[in-house]
């Protein structure tokens, strides 16, 4: 069974929502889960499962509680070599910046060493108004890569 940090960067709350929702299928399934709804580098080890949940807001931008988390990883570029990661990206396609900050997340972490498991998962609320369900389907073949 792993350890799993669900990391959140959530302006409206939907994406904290998924991430409870995961969070608790995933502890159904006998994983140890954190949520993280402002996540610190230093707190974070990599050595865990990190499982980020982000939507996009402004014309592409990171939410603004995980944008402190997102500039560290700038700044101190560390060695994300052992970090295994799953991403969740929330957006809506109606903007031509559809999940980019979930998409940066994801580039950012790869630029770092980090390995993702399986694909990145984007939802499109203006298709799917409930996030939580693609998001159920989509874990449950995220999880055997675990
Ligand atoms: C002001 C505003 C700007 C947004 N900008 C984008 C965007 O650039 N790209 C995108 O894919 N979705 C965008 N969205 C859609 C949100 O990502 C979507 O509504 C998401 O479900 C919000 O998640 P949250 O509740 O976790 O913040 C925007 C939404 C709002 C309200």
């Amino acid at each position: 069974m792993a350890a799993i940090t669900l990391i959140t960067g959530s302006t409206l709350g939907g994406a904290e929502y998924v991430a409870d929702h995961l969070s608790e299928l995933l502890t159904d399934a006998g994983h140890d889960t954190t949520i993280m709804n402002q996540a610190n580098l230093a707190e974070l080890d990599p050595a865990q499962i990190w499982l980020l949940i982000c939507s996009t807001h402004g014309a592409g931008e990171f939410p603004d509680n995980i944008q402190p988390f997102v500039s560290q990883l700038q700044v101190q570029q560390p060695d994300l070599t052992p970090l295994r990661y799953g991403i969740v990206a929330i957006g809506d396609s109606s903007y031509d910046t559809f999940c980019q900050a979930g998409k940066d997340l994801d580039h950012l972490l790869a630029g770092l060493g980090a390995k993702r498991l399986g694909e990145r998962l984007e939802i499109d609320v203006s298709l799917d108004p409930v996030p939580e369900d693609p998001a159920e389907i989509w874990l449950n073949s995220w999880q055997k890569h675990l």
